[in-house]
């Protein structure tokens, strides 16, 4: 199936606060393929969660969500309160997240969270769910599967309730995973696997996957494409391997001279953090973002909106990126 599965033009959120509107996300646009993995980076508090929820048309109610455009397989679903966004949700896309407490219940067992869902929708018996449960549970490493569907999640480590959470993710059979920092919390040999697993089923299954993550490391090991944002927009977008080659905008090279390089950079030493913080995300904010911690800012850069460049470099995707210092050009 070549259907783009996720098309997202212009979306807004915007988050009542004491101290005024805060417009956490600011116009952001992005699309996934089958079997492509976007991954969408950036410090706290750019509005990569907003931004996640907004897809599953689960942003918190007071919040006020906008799309130019959104559709998922095919289906129109603009209007993020449509119930066919419902519909769509725990079908054609899953989310799985960085705690799995969020996603499963303490009172039931592992068996009843992955199983009941399915069967009301698919109209499945207890038994052909049970089998699709218990070969995903294997398909993620949990061994014995068929022994622990009786078992409650506090029965599982903290990794094995992951790998729960991402198998009843998959329970649904969805062609679109949005995974928001699923692996932050484990240590780094079940992050790998995690990661090596999302990529197997991605294979197998022509999964595409929207992965948030603030680690560049996991980055360069799973993305096709990489959308980096601040400040509640895409700054800049471009195939992995083009990005990491590189990078055009001044917040992403801040980014990138943060990541250590085993061999070279020294043990201990102190990596060149980008001074400064994200600005406040209330009210208007003319120029650009990020100039207050860019050292190539000039006055242009308080003014207007930011110019879009858009670079097409040869054999890859289009890539663009929004800055008033940097023009980019043609890349070899
Ligand atoms: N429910 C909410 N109510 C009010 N403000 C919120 C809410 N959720 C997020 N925000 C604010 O919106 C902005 C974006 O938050 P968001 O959680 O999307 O960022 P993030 O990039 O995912 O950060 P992190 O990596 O820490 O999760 C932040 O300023 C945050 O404080």
């Amino acid at each position: 199936m070549t259907e783009t599965l996720l098309d997202l033009r212009n979306l807004h959120i915007t988050l009542p606060t004491e101290q005024g509107d805060l417009h956490a996300v600011r116009g952001v646009d992005l699309k996934i393929e089958p079997a492509q993995t976007l991954c969408l980076v950036g410090e706290s508090g750019c509005g990569k969660s907003l931004t996640a929820s907004a897809l599953m048309g689960l942003t918190p109610r007071y919040a006020r969500t906008r799309a130019g455009s959104y559709n998922v397989c095919g289906n129109d679903i603009t209007d993020v309160d449509s119930p066919a966004l419902k519909r769509l949700r725990g079908d054609a896309m899953a989310m799985i997240f960085q705690d799995p407490t969020a996603a499963l219940n303490p009172t039931l067992t592992i068996g009843q969270q992955l199983t009941e869902a399915v069967m009301l929708r698919e109209k499945l018996s207890h038994a052909e769910a049970d089998t699709r449960a218990i070969n995903l549970l294997e398909r993620v490493g949990i061994a014995r599967a068929e022994t622990r569907l009786a078992r409650y999640p506090h029965e599982f480590s903290g990794g094995q309730r992951q790998r729960v959470m991402i198998a009843q993710a998959l329970m649904s059979q969805p062609r679109l995973l949005i995974a928001d920092e699923p692996t932050t919390a484990l240590d780094v040999t079940i992050q790998a696997q995690i990661l090596v697993l999302l990529k197997e089923l991605q294979d197998e299954l022509g999964l595409g996957i929207l992965l948030i993550t603030h680690d560049l490391g996991v980055v360069a090991a799973v993305a096709d494409e990489v959308s980096v944002m601040y400040a509640g927009r895409i700054v800049e977008h471009a195939d992995c391997d083009a990005l990491f080659d590189l990078p055009f905008h001044p917040y992403t090279q801040g980014l990138m001279r943060a990541i250590p390089v085993p061999g070279v950079t020294p043990r201990g030493s102190h990596l060149p953090a980008i001074p400064g913080r994200v600005p406040s995300l209330i009210g208007e904010m003319p120029g650009c973002a990020f100039r207050e911690r860019c050292s190539s800012a000039g006055a242009d850069c308080e003014r207007g909106s930011v110019p879009l460049h858009r670079v097409q470099s040869i054999g890859k995707s289009e890539r663009s990126f929004e800055c008033h210092r940097v023009e980019g050009g043609p890349l070899a």
